[in-house]
């Protein structure tokens, strides 16, 4: 039975999801340090939310851990590179949350306009002041929303629906699209903050995005202008906003989120004027929480049960149908690999794989990511996935090139592969026959029809009368039966290659009597695994 840590509160109609798929919930929100680790360790998966912050330590042994589900959008808590080394899927749920975020971020804007916390906090001290906290209309004036993403565009909607100016910052939103949903936008920061009377994030945390909003940018707005930060903590700097609110360059603030959760008891903004705080409430909503943990339960379940693959941050999207559809020639990609890996010599530089015919149209991607597991897996001692296979290439300096031409030639589809190593390039190309078997049709410069499976004994040589006889008694001689045979050659008694799958390893012995033959210039051993044998993240 699989078994799910939930490592952050979650609703309980997540858990019951999870129960009811037949899943043992390991359910123990706030664990921390090497118990959190243990209970990781334990389990299939995770899913969590922002509390616990899983770094680079909790994935160096993952244990039984496959994935881990952010229940929420933000991935910032999650070490991913690390996760993607170890092979661990890493999911979100996008979409859950974002009408809460949303509106939590248009409450902040009208509790800031309108004064109404601290009116609130007067008036329950005994006070009644109708001078004092004089507000601003929010009509009119204009929105600056940077990251017009999912939360950024029904922030804006709102926004334009209470009459706001709106301009948008966003690489991915183009002027004309902006104009179509009614709003200006501005090339960059520098233009955008002289104008508008309030600000509000909605960007991931990343290195690019990490004190976007610092001193020199908040001295850009103006004085009345009030700051929203509803997206992370530390893409305002806190340190420059309290210092900007302490001097009245800027009007207000309303933040949600901070650098460090729960916030510490030194952090500037506690104490600067004219601020709303809220403790990471973006999300807290009734609906919202059933949302995101109802999504994050499902995406657990059909990853454990089905192998489906879906809102993954470090990998393309596998659902059951897809890969039923391409598992055998997902299949073959990863022998094609696993045998291009022990015929190159030297150090692999690059990977180029052409996908021709019917392949053209089909999940390219996880087929190069399978062709890339089965390039390194056989020389790497960490376990090589789809997941973290391209990126473990990267990390050793290998490019990973794909091309497709739905173009058939010989074949209705066929996998070419061409391995560039310091010492030359090796050719494989591989395909299906009857929509099952797996057969490698070329080697070098030679077209055959061979076997990808068991033992191979791939020999170089010269086609003369009489080889294949010698070749085949040195095996007799050694009790080791030949199950299958191929040769491949370029024109009568010239080069040739032949391949023999072997019922077992050949003992040195004979390797050595088979080079002995003045006609045969190379012999490699190939291992393969068994036919039907599929690696566990293919099984
Ligand atoms: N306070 C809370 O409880 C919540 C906070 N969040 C935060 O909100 C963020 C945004 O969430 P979504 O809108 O769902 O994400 P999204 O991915 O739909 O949108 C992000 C947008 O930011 C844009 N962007 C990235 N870098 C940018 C830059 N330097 N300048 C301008 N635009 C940039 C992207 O192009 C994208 O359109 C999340 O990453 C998360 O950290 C999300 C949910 C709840
Ligand atoms: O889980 C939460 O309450 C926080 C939500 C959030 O910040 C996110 O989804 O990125």
């Amino acid at each position: 039975m699989s078994r799910v840590l939930i490592a952050d509160k979650l609703e309980t109609a997540g858990i019951e999801l999870l129960a009811a798929a037949g899943v043992e919930v390991d359910n123990r929100p706030g664990l921390k340090g090497d118990e959190l680790k243990a209970a990781i360790r334990a389990a299939d998966a995770v899913i969590c939310r922002s509390q616990p912050k899983l770094t680079a330590e909790f994935f160096d042994e993952p244990g039984k851990c496959r994935a881990v589900a952010r229940a929420g959008v933000g991935v910032d808590n999650i070490d991913v590179p690390a996760a993607t080394r170890k092979g661990v899927v890493v999911m979100n749920t996008p979409g859950g949350n974002t009408v809460s975020a949303a509106e939590h971020t248009i409450a902040l804007l009208l509790a800031l306009a309108r004064r109404i916390p601290v009116a609130d906090a007067t008036m329950k001290a005994g006070g009644w002041d109708r001078n004092k906290f004089v507000g601003t209309e929010v009509a009119g004036k204009t929105l600056g929303v940077v990251g017009l993403g999912r939360i950024g565009r029904e922030v804006a909607r709102r926004a334009k629906a209470m009459d706001m100016r709106v301009i948008a910052l966003d690489p991915f939103v183009t002027a004309a699209k902006a104009a179509e949903l009614g709003y200006e936008t501005a090339a960059n920061l520098d233009e955008m903050l002289p104008k508008v009377d309030f600000l509000t994030l909605h960007v991931p945390l990343g290195q690019d995005t990490k004190s976007l909003i610092g001193a020199r940018e908040l001295g850009l707005m103006k004085k009345t202008a009030r700051v929203l930060n509803v997206a992370r903590g530390g893409i305002v700097d806190e340190a420059a906003l309290a210092a900007a609110l302490a001097a009245g360059t800027i009007a207000g603030a309303g933040v949600d989120v901070f650098t460090a959760e729960p916030i510490v008891a030194d952090n500037p903004l506690l104490k600067a004027p004219n601020i709303v705080l809220t403790p990471h409430l973006g999300a807290s909503t009734l609906e919202a929480q059933e949302n995101v943990a109802i999504e994050a339960a499902q995406l657990i379940a059909d990853f454990l049960l089905k192998g489906q693959v879906a809102n993954a941050v470090n990998m393309a999207a596998v659902n059951p149908a897809e890969l039923a559809q391409v598992r055998p020639y997902v299949d073959l990609a990863r022998r094609l690999g696993l045998l291009q890996a022990q015929i190159a010599q030297g150090a692999v530089r690059k990977a180029s794989l052409t996908y021709r015919g019917e392949l053209a149209g089909q999940k390219t991607r996880l087929l190069t990511a399978a062709f890339t597991a089965g390039l390194l897996e056989y020389r790497l001692s960490d376990g090589v996935n789809l997941v973290n296979a391209e990126l473990l290439a990267r990390e050793r300096g290998i490019e990973i090139a794909e091309s497709s031409s739905p173009k058939k030639g010989d074949f209705a589809a066929l996998l070419h592969t061409e391995v560039e190593t310091e010492q030359g390039t090796t050719v494989a190309a591989g395909t299906l026959f009857g929509d099952q078997y797996v057969r490698l049709v070329q080697l070098g410069p030679f077209r055959m029809e061979g076997y990808l499976d068991g033992v191979l004994l791939v020999f170089r040589h010269r086609d003369v009368p009489g080889l294949i006889g010698f070749v085949g008694t040195i095996f007799g001689t050694h009790k080791v039966n030949i199950a299958q045979m191929t040769v491949g050659r370029q024109a009568p008694g010239g080069e040739a290659i032949g391949i023999l799958n072997l019922d077992g390893p050949p003992p040195e012995q004979a390797i050595a009597e088979v080079k002995a033959h003045p006609q045969i210039s190379a012999v490699t051993v190939v291992k393969l695994p068994a036919a039907g044998e599929l690696p566990t993240w293919l099984g």
